[in-house]
């Protein structure tokens, strides 16, 4: 078998923690993998310097993951058809909002053999309803895409601090061979088929962490939290049975589920965004610059993508924390409605 090479599309906090992780394990696995690592990044200039020749000197990706270093056999590349073109294993990850316009950049000039990986939180809504980000990706470029989503913190991560994570794979085989390129001793990889189910909860948990967030911001303690999530995740459950057929109840007890919502509703930036919405009166793109310096918040577009489908489908009043949450976010809802809006959940009915 060949040597398989690897493109990551995504440079942020989480392409870079995964960057770490890729060059290290493809020089330890060369029999499978080639040993370069393309990584696509959007090109910015920083201090007066290209962020792609920062990173391929100082080897550390100083605005999105400063102080951890990323191996030197992975190359920073700012043409994305340069960084692609030969690929035979495409990671994705960048923020979702991104995602279709960069790939119909790389539509006919990728390899037509090539397998993708999308570790984008996110899902896209148009006129014909709602699709997983893989899936968007496998229309415009015509290639097979798995998911990978879980509890991921990407600073943890880089620090090796030990956790799980979900490969939701529907094709025979590419779980298998995405496992042996992700997997470390400090980031244990399941393989799993409900590939849809794995990334609706990466979208969905978003949503959550952001009232977790305002509950925090009101001075509420761990119980209300712990209900937060619990109520969170029973519309994340609800949602799924309605919109993804022969979605499965154990896919929720995987990373990528229960997991992933507890670590965002603990220490995400989407947790952080609603606690700032209630110690603020500032809008979430003020928040968004003023906060993250460049990074981005997926849960407020999550939120509003979820919400144009519960209103499309009449369902809005089973789903009042989504709802609730997106309010907050336009500003349209003062924060202290979400504990009403616990208070009165159908689930307590
Ligand atoms: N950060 C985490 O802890 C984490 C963990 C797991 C999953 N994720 C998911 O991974 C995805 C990427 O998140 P991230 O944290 O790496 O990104 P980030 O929040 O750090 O986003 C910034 C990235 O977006 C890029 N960017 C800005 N404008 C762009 C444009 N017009 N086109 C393309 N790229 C552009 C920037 O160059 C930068 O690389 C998201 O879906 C997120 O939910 C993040
Ligand atoms: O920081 P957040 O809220 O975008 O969450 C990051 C990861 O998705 C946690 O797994």
């Amino acid at each position: 078998m060949s040597k398989k090479s690897v493109c990551i599309v995504g440079s942020g906090n989480w392409g870079s923690a995964i960057a770490k992780i890729l060059g290290k394990n493809v020089k330890e696995r060369s029999d499978k993998f080639e040993i370069c690592v393309k990584m696509w990044m959007y090109e910015e200039m920083v201090d007066g310097r290209k962020l792609t020749e920062i990173v391929n000197t100082e080897h550390e990706n100083i605005k999105y993951l400063p102080g951890v270093k990323i191996p030197e056999n992975v190359v920073a590349i700012p043409d994305l058809i340069k960084a692609s073109e030969d690929a035979d294993i495409l990671i994705f990850v960048l923020p979702h909002q991104f995602v279709a316009k960069t790939c119909q950049q790389m539509k006919g000039k990728i390899k037509s053999s090539a397998v993708a990986v999308s570790l984008i939180k996110g899902v896209s809504i148009d006129d014909s309803g709602m699709k997983m980000i893989s899936n968007v990706i496998k229309e415009v470029l015509g290639i097979e895409c798995c998911a990978l989503m879980g509890a991921n913190l990407a600073g943890e991560v880089a620090q090796e601090q030990f956790c799980e994570t979900t490969i939701g794979c529907a094709v025979n085989g590419t779980g298998e061979l995405l496992k042996s390129l992700f997997e470390t001793p400090y980031f244990r990889c399941s393989v799993v088929t409900d590939q849809a189910t794995v990334e609706l909860c990466g979208a969905l948990k978003n949503i959550v962490g952001i009232g977790a967030g305002i509950a925090d911001g009101l001075g509420h303690g761990d119980n209300t939290k712990a209900a937060v999530i619990r109520l969170g995740l029973m519309e994340m459950i609800k949602f799924s049975e309605i919109f993804i057929p022969g979605s499965q109840r154990s896919t929720f007890f995987e990373s990528c589920g229960i997991s992933d919502l507890v670590a965002t509703c603990h220490g995400g930036r989407n947790r952080m965004l609603g606690e700032h919405i209630v110690k603020s009166d500032k809008t979430v793109k003020q928040l968004e610059k003023e906060l993250l310096k460049g990074q981005s918040f997926q849960g407020p577009l999550a939120a509003r993508e979820i919400f144009k489908m519960l209103k499309d489908k009449n369902l809005i009043e089973r789903f009042p924390l989504f709802v609730s949450v997106h309010y907050i976010c336009l500003r349209e809802s003062q924060p202290e409605e979400f504990i009403n809006c616990l208070r009165n959940h159908p689930e307590h009915i």
